[in-house]
C-alpha cells in the first residue's frame, strides 16, 4: 500500500496473508470459515507448493492473541485465469480445517449483485504489500481509501486502453495506491467486498495506470460451485 496508513489492529479480521516458507506473497480474505479468496496470479511462482494462510494477524512477525497459520487443503485458480492478462484473476483456497472465528478472525461478505459500483464511491483496501518505490515491506497491515473510477475513464487509451472488462473495476492511483504484495486482498465498499486486487505486474502510484480489481459479483456462481463441490 503506497501512502496509506497503518490499519487499526484487528479491525479487518477478514484479512489473510498467503505465505510460502514463512514469507508473505499475496493478500486474501476469508469468505467462509474454510475458504479464502485471493488472486490466481499469486500461484505463478509457487511451482506446485501450497500456500499457508495466516489469519488473525496485524503484525506478520509479532505474537498476537488470535494469530494462526492454517494449512491449505486445496487451491482452485479460476479456469479462465492465465499469465498473459488479468482475466478471471481469482484463486479460492480451501483451508485444511474451518478457521476458528473470533474477534480477530471474521468472514467478509462479498457483493452478489452484478452492478457496477458508482464512480467516485470511496472504498478501502488493505495489505502487507510494498509501501514505497524502493519496495519496503511493512510488518504491520496498512490501509488506504481510494475512489472508484468509471470503466470508460479507466479504458481511455492513455490509461488501460480498452483492456478493462465488465468483470473488472478500477480505482484512482494518483499517489495513494495498492502495490506488489497487496494483490488478492479485497476492495471494500460500504462494508462489502466488491473486488479483488489483481496480481498482474503493474506500476503503482501512477495516475495514468489506475489500480485494477476483479469484480466479485460476476463470479458468485463459480465461487458457490467450488465451495459446494469441495465441501461435499
Ligand atoms: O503482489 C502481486 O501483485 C504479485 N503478483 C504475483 C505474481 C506472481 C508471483 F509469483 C507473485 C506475485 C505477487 N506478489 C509478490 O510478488 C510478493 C512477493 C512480493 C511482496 C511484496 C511486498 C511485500 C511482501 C511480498
Amino acid at each position: 500500500i503506497l501512502r496509506g496508513s497503518e490499519a487499526r489492529p484487528h479491525l479487518k479480521p477478514y484479512m489473510a496473508s498467503l505465505q510460502l516458507d514463512g514469507q508473505h506473497v499475496c493478500g486474501g480474505f476469508l469468505i467462509a470459515p474454510q475458504w479464502v479468496l485471493s488472486a490466481a496470479h499469486c500461484i505463478e511462482e509457487t511451482d506446485g507448493k501450497l500456500f499457508q494462510v495466516l489469519l488473525g494477524a496485524h503484525s506478520l512477525t509479532e505474537p498476537e492473541p488470535h494469530k494462526r497459520l492454517y494449512q491449505v487443503r486445496a487451491q482452485f485458480p479460476h479456469p479462465g485465469s492465465n499469465i498473459h492478462n488479468n482475466k478471471d484473476d481469482l484463486l479460492l483456497l480451501q483451508l485444511e480445517e474451518k478457521a476458528e472465528l473470533n474477534s480477530d478472525v471474521r468472514v467478509l461478505p462479498f457483493q452478489r449483485e452484478d452492478r457496477d459500483v458508482a464512480a467516485d464511491t470511496v472504498c478501502e483496501v488493505a495489505g502487507w504489500g510494498t509501501t514505497d518505490h524502493s519496495g519496503s515491506r511493512p510488518d504491520r497491515l496498512q490501509q488506504v481509501e481510494r475512489p472508484v473510477i468509471s470503466r470508460d475513464v479507466c479504458n481511455h487509451r492513455t490509461r488501460h486502453d480498452g483492456t478493462i472488462t465488465h468483470e473488472m473495476m478500477c480505482t484512482d492511483s494518483r499517489r495513494k495506491d495498492t502495490c506488489k504484495g497487496d494483490s488478492g486482498g479485497p476492495l471494500v465498499c460500504g462494508g462489502v467486498a466488491e473486488g479483488v486486487v489483481t496480481a498482474g505486474s503493474r506500476v503503482c502510484g501512477n495516475y495514468k495506470k489506475p489500480a485494477i480489481y476483479t469484480r466479485i459479483a460476476p463470479y458468485a456462481a463459480w465461487i458457490d460451485g467450488v465451495m459446494a463441490s469441495a465441501d461435499g
